[in-house]
């Protein structure tokens, strides 16, 4: 049988989907990016969600880049590389720390930037440590742009770390959390203490190594419960990941629709009710939303609602979800819980899900888990071309994933990314695992429950009906 050239069969791949992408800009009106611009395209805009076909072109093309990539490049500069390869993460710790996107901002002339000496000044910092070695390794990475000699611009990237917005907050919250524990990781895993190395305790977690400390992170009692500064900062930094997927949630599930004829949604474990408000604004028709989460959270989490003018319709309830549910017997509800399980172990997972288990015994409620789901990186030789694929999903409106073309992996695009970097850092801070489908059956069969569904959304997450055992 002949071989097949996998370089150009993802050339080919690549073409495809990147003609798609560009007809598809076209028929939005909408011009193509450009690396030399300061300003941030309109498909940046924190409320634009790609339409299926584009979404898809957009994630086979990225997989293709990532795969061309790799046999492209000499796998020994790559290993050097790699070994030094850790200032990306800091510099951007850095940059949001000093604001530096306003500050480029709001030069004379945002497309020619400013110069190192003029940032550092303002920034109080060494023009040397933040020019030539920090600012040019963003850039290098592809934050930022050096226009001439010395001289610094914002980038369509550099846009989302400007202050107070959601990747100012993971970059300024969650990486400051997960860097120096995902650090810590070779040395839990290989502690000389079997009883630690193979522990599974979240207080025996990388993060503990770090930081000295014998404090689980999450849940009552722990690191973020008793430390409301560090809870808060966690919650907005959980609020700034989670709007990049959430509104994949919001529109690709009929919430609305299933939501008719009952009582509301609740949000168990819904920290800061970022979710309920998000929903509560695009969906007008829902009158009632519950957050639910530990009673430390609740003057914060009132005092959110209440900002964004919600409070007669998105209500907070003080609620241990390993404790049995206060709404029980009182409705019908749809339960959500987002982010949560993979902080806890299948078993702990169960009890959580056991206690909402009760309230669905009405036969109306509902019980959806909103998490990204793991699975094998795979690749296969086989798989249909992404041209078939592709003009298969022009006649859809409705979001449906396609199958990988030849040599993409089988998982592709964000939730590939994300989804395993994430798996990486609650491994670190509390000894969990993102979870794969088949964890989830386990943790469902043990509350005496199943996977009735699995939905694909436009981003990482997956939503799963999980209900009663017939
Ligand atoms: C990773 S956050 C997810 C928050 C939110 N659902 C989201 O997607 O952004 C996990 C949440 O579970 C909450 N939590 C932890 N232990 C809990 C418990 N025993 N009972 C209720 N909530 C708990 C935390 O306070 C936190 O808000």
């Amino acid at each position: 049988m002949a071989q097949i050239s996998e370089l150009s069969s993802l050339l080919e791949t690549l073409t495809v989907s990147i003609d798609t992408f560009k007809a598809e800009l076209a028929r939005q009106n909408l011009p193509e990016p450009s690396l030399c611009s300061s300003q941030p395209h309109a498909i940046d805009s924190p409320s634009y969600l790609s339409p299926p076909l584009m979404y898809e072109a957009q994630r086979i093309a990225v997989t293709c880049l990532d795969q061309l990539r790799l046999l492209l490049e000499n796998p020994s500069e790559v290993v050097v590389r790699t070994s030094m390869s850790s200032a990306e993460v800091p510099g951007l710790r850095l940059a949001v720390e000093l604001d530096l996107h306003h500050v480029l901002d709001k030069a004379h002339d945002p497309e020619q930037g400013v110069h190192i000496r003029v940032i550092a000044q303002e920034t109080e910092t060494d023009a040397l440590k933040l020019g030539k070695h920090v600012m040019r390794n963003l850039v290098i990475h592809g934050w930022f742009r050096e226009t001439q000699h010395g001289t610094f611009a914002n980038n369509r990237r550099s846009h989302t770390l400007k202050k107070d917005s959601a990747g100012y907050h993971a970059i300024r919250n969650i990486a400051r959390l997960s860097y120096g524990a995902v650090g810590s990781l070779p040395d839990a895993l290989a502690h000389p203490d079997e009883t630690f190395r193979m522990s599974r305790a979240p207080s025996k977690a990388a993060w503990n190594l770090h930081m000295n400390s014998d404090i689980h992170v999450f849940g009552a009692g722990g690191w973020l419960d008793t430390h409301p500064e560090e809870g808060k900062r966690f919650a907005q930094g959980g609020a700034g990941v989670g709007s990049v997927s959430e509104k994949s949630v919001i529109q690709d599930i009929p919430w609305q629709d299933m939501l008719t004829g009952l009582d509301g949604l609740v949000d168990v474990g819904g920290g800061h009710g970022t979710f309920c408000c998000k929903l509560a604004m695009a969906c007008p028709e829902i009158k009632t939303f519950v957050v639910q989460d530990l009673p430390s959270l609740e003057n914060i989490v009132r005092t959110s609602i209440a900002s964004q003018g919600l409070s007669d319709r998105v209500v907070f309830q003080g609620q241990n979800f390993f404790e049995p549910n206060r709404l029980l017997g009182t409705g019908s509800y749809i339960f959500t819980l987002q982010n949560v399980l993979h902080m806890w172990s299948v078993e702990d997972s169960a009890k959580i899900l056991g206690n909402i288990r009760e309230c669905l015994k009405d036969g109306k409620s509902k019980l959806f888990v909103i998490n990204s789901l793991l699975s094998a990186v795979t690749v296969s030789r086989d798989g249909p071309p992404a041209k078939e694929s592709l003009e298969a999903l022009k006649r859809q409106d409705t979001y449906t994933p396609i199958s990988p073309p030849p040599f993409i992996p089988k998982e592709f695009g964000d939730n590939r990314l994300t989804a395993h970097a994430l798996d990486a850092c609650v491994m670190a801070i509390c000894n969990s695992f993102m979870y794969t489908h088949e964890d989830m059956e386990r943790a469902a069969e043990l509350a005496g429950m199943k996977i009735k569904a699995v939905h694909a959304t436009r981003g990482r997450m997956h939503v799963l009906e999980i209900g009663i055992e017939s």
